[in-house]
């Protein structure tokens, strides 16, 4: 290092600095001073007068012979400490600063890092310690500090030097513009507009099987698969899209003309005569909201039926708007009755057949499931991590008029479309936990929209019990229940949007050794859409795998799709496998179902508790995700046959397990956590986070089976440490203080 910086001064590189320090004196800092070569030139030579601060080039000494006392002055942390803190404090340097495109948030995170390097004492550009050094001896000002920070800065913000393209890549003010085919298919809207069980879903499936060429695009798998059969029932030609599976009605695997898929899957490269776009309120979930404003600005059909609560109609005629197009409304009625019940059920002996329980979390289902049993039903449960054909058999058990099985006991998973037999709703709960768009979450009401859908499920047209009725568990909820039936949904206010492989792909051409992590960020910081009527949809999983995957060398698009693959962060099973996928991936190995039993130690046991069933659940995401990348890159995944198999024979196991539900719930789990700790930590009464474990847990930082796995090596620890501190008095405060922050 003194041999660069002896080189500098040889070249008469010095100087440089004493004319930036003169010139930003003079006029503030200004562009030139930004550009220390640059000025170099202009000013090498010209400030003799300031060689006395020097020692003349001729002084300077071979870097071999260089004695110690030549080198800058040392600068103590202090010292670097208050240059820094004089630095960022100007007023012209965070106005320079935000010119040059970095906003006030990069300009304090790039502050920060700057500062640690320069205290860090080591590896310091030598520029920068001669700065430094300057600066302390009155020869340079803070100010001369400007272009190593802006060099620095924009090495950890490389968008900054090419924002104006990236700003025009992520304008996404006009998204009806993405899709010309649309916008040329001169698409005729109707919006059949009505409450549930209204025959609205109906009637737009009759043009969807009379048309020609025709796509239903629904919101669950198990829709898009109902869809699917029932057309093929009536002997019309139909595939299925979903994520994670394609079926052909040809043999040959020819796609024909009418296709049933989930929202995310709508084909928007092929004009059809008919598109149906089901339960469009929808766009403006946090998550999944993108995939209902793509279908609806982008499919190409000439009638497009968008079928949802009236609520939507403005949102909807807004965004059509901005494409030039106009919709037409056809309203519907409920086909049956609904009668709210004067009086809470109060105790479960009052649970009759056909009633079904609805709670928000799984342990309230859990436990009400016990507790029903010991009263000698026999419960069908339904919720959101089970499997669709685990939900199905359910479903049919319910309905089964001859099946002994006739209570249900759900989380809201049964809000959406299901046709149950069902003659009374109880809600055991009107409070749900809500994850926000920033991960954060807190127990709420569930929303009048939630509330209806959910009520709607009683007195379904054409079932056994054609007149509906809906009640509370608890008396204290009966009377909000009411209001909330009598109010009209919250009409949706936006609709989301989700960054394109595309734009993604655009971003890395300018930013080619930028983590996708960095790029995303960037895309949402930079992107501008119109906030009137979009937000960008939560990416937090997204760039949570991004991280995930960060260091595997993969190219963009496999890294986006992998991104992309429909996976539960919080679900650690399911987050390493997708990770042991993607490393095998980017060493071009193929994955068959025999590498993918390995990785599961498959087949698993039988279950024996509530743990257990999690754990075949979460396998059989991992069978999903298998089936979705194999969609996505057959090359390496080429078994997704035998792993719809393995898929199979997964639901069977976790259909008996439900069938045993109450044994299940007795038993510990199998990694010895009890399944007590559910009812601890979600009990509604005491919901309030009262310790740090509690806050993790809902913060979703840290799931309960780790939470339990650390108090049991904590606790081992505090064993260990009590044996130690009966040999070492002094260590007992600190174990203790370790142990405490968890219990406490
Ligand atoms: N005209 C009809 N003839 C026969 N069956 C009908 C008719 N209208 C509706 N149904 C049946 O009534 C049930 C409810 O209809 P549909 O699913 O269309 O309601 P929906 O308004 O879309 O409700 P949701 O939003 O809850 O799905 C379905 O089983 C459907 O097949």
């Amino acid at each position: 290092m003194f041999a660069i910086k002896n080189f500098l001064r040889v070249v008469n590189y010095r100087p440089c600095f004493v004319g930036l320090h003169s010139l930003s004196r003079v006029s503030g800092v200004r562009e030139n001073a930004l550009l220390p070569c640059l000025y170099f030139n202009q000013v090498r030579g010209k400030r003799k007068s300031f060689e006395s601060l020097f020692k003349s080039d001729t002084d300077v000494p071979t870097p071999t012979k260089k004695p110690v006392s030549d080198s800058p002055k040392h600068l103590t942390p202090r010292e670097i400490n208050t240059i820094l803190t004089d630095f960022i404090r100007k007023p012209e340097i965070r106005n320079l600063a935000a010119d040059r495109g970095l906003n006030a948030k990069h300009l304090r995170l790039a502050f920060v890092r700057f500062r640690a390097l320069c205290l860090s004492g080591s590896n310091l550009p030598v520029e920068l310690e001669i700065v430094l050094s300057d600066i302390m001896v009155g020869a340079a000002l803070p100010d001369d500090l400007f272009g190593q920070f802006m060099a620095f800065a924009m090495k950890i913000y490389p968008h900054i030097q090419c924002k104006e393209e990236l700003s025009r890549i992520c304008d996404l003010r006009d998204p009806a513009a993405w899709y010309p085919l649309a916008r040329a298919a001169g698409r005729k809207i109707i919006f059949h507009a009505g409450p549930t069980n209204s025959g609205k879903t109906y009637h737009a499936l009759e043009k969807f099987m009379e048309a020609k060429a025709s796509v239903y695009c629904g919101p669950l798998k198990m829709l898009a698969n109902e869809v699917y059969q029932k057309t093929r029932e009536k002997g019309i030609d139909c595939d299925l899209a979903t994520g994670d599976e394609r079926v052909y009605c040809n043999p040959e695997n020819v796609p024909c003309d009418r296709v049933s898929c989930t929202v995310e899957m709508a084909p928007l490269q092929e004009v059809f005569d008919v598109a149906i776009i089901d339960e469009i309120q929808m766009l403006q979930d946090p998550q999944r909201g993108w995939a209902w404003s793509r279908a609806l600005l982008g499919i190409a059909a000439k009638e497009v039926h968008v079928c949802g609560e009236p609520a939507a109609i403005p949102l909807v005629r807004n965004l059509l708007a901005t494409a030039g197009e106009t919709v037409e409304i056809r309203e519907y009625k409920r086909l049956t009755g609904l009668t709210i019940e004067n009086s809470a059920l109060q105790t479960l002996s009052n649970v009759r057949p056909g009633d079904c329980l609805v709670c928000f979390n799984k342990r309230d289902l859990f436990k009400i499931t016990k507790e029903l049993e010991a009263l000698g039903h026999r419960v069908a449960v339904i919720y959101g991590s089970l499997p669709p054909g685990a939900k199905l058999m359910q479903c049919k058990k319910f309905n089964d008029d001859v099946d002994p099985c006739n209570v249900m006991v759900a989380t809201d998973a049964i809000g959406m479309g299901l046709n149950l037999n069902i003659r009374r709703i109880i809600f055991v709960s009107l409070k749900k936990i809500d994850t926000k768009s920033d991960g954060k979450r807190s127990l709420e009401s569930i929303s009048v929209s939630q509330a209806l859908q959910i009520a709607g499920r009683a007195g379904r047209f054409g079932t056994q019990y054609e007149q509906g009725h809906v009640t509370t568990l608890r008396d204290k909820d009966l009377n909000k229940l009411k209001s909330m039936l009598s109010s009209f949904p919250e009409p949706p206010e936006k609709a989301g949007l989700h960054p394109t492989a595309e734009q993604i792909e655009m971003f890395a051409y300018h930013l080619p050794d930028t983590s996708l992590q960095s790029i995303l960020e960037i895309f949402t910081e930079l992107s501008q859409m119109d906030d009137s009527l979009y937000f960008l949809c939560n990416i937090e999983s997204f760039k949570f795998l991004a991280e995930k995957i960060d260091s595997l060398n993969l190219p963009l698009r496999a890294r986006y799709t992998f991104c992309c693959a429909p996976v539960n962060i919080k679900d650690t099973i399911v987050v390493s496998m997708v990770l042991r996928m993607a490393r095998e991936y980017s060493h071009n190995k193929v994955m068959t179902a025999q590498w993918l039993s390995r990785q599961i130690q498959w087949p698993p046991p039988v279950p024996s508790s509530i743990a257990d069933m999690t754990k075949l659940e979460s396998l059989h995401d991992v069978f999903d995700v298998y089936m979705w990348l194999s969609i996505r890159f057959p090359d390496l995944f080429q078994e997704s046959s035998d792993v719809k198999k393995m898929k199979t024979t997964l639901d069977d196991i976790i259909v008996k397990g439900l069938d045993s539900l109450s044994r299940l719930m007795s038993n510990a789990g199998s990694d010895g956590a009890p399944y007590q700790v559910f009812n601890e930590m979600f009990e509604e009464t005491s919901f309030r986070p009262r310790t740090l474990a509690h806050e993790l847990v809902q913060s979703g930082n840290i799931s309960l089976e780790t939470l339990d796995r650390l108090k049991g090596n904590w606790a081992h620890n505090e064993m260990s440490s009590q044996k130690e501190t009966q040999s070492d008095p002094d260590r007992s405060s600190t174990s203790g203080n370790r142990h405490n922050l968890l219990m406490t």
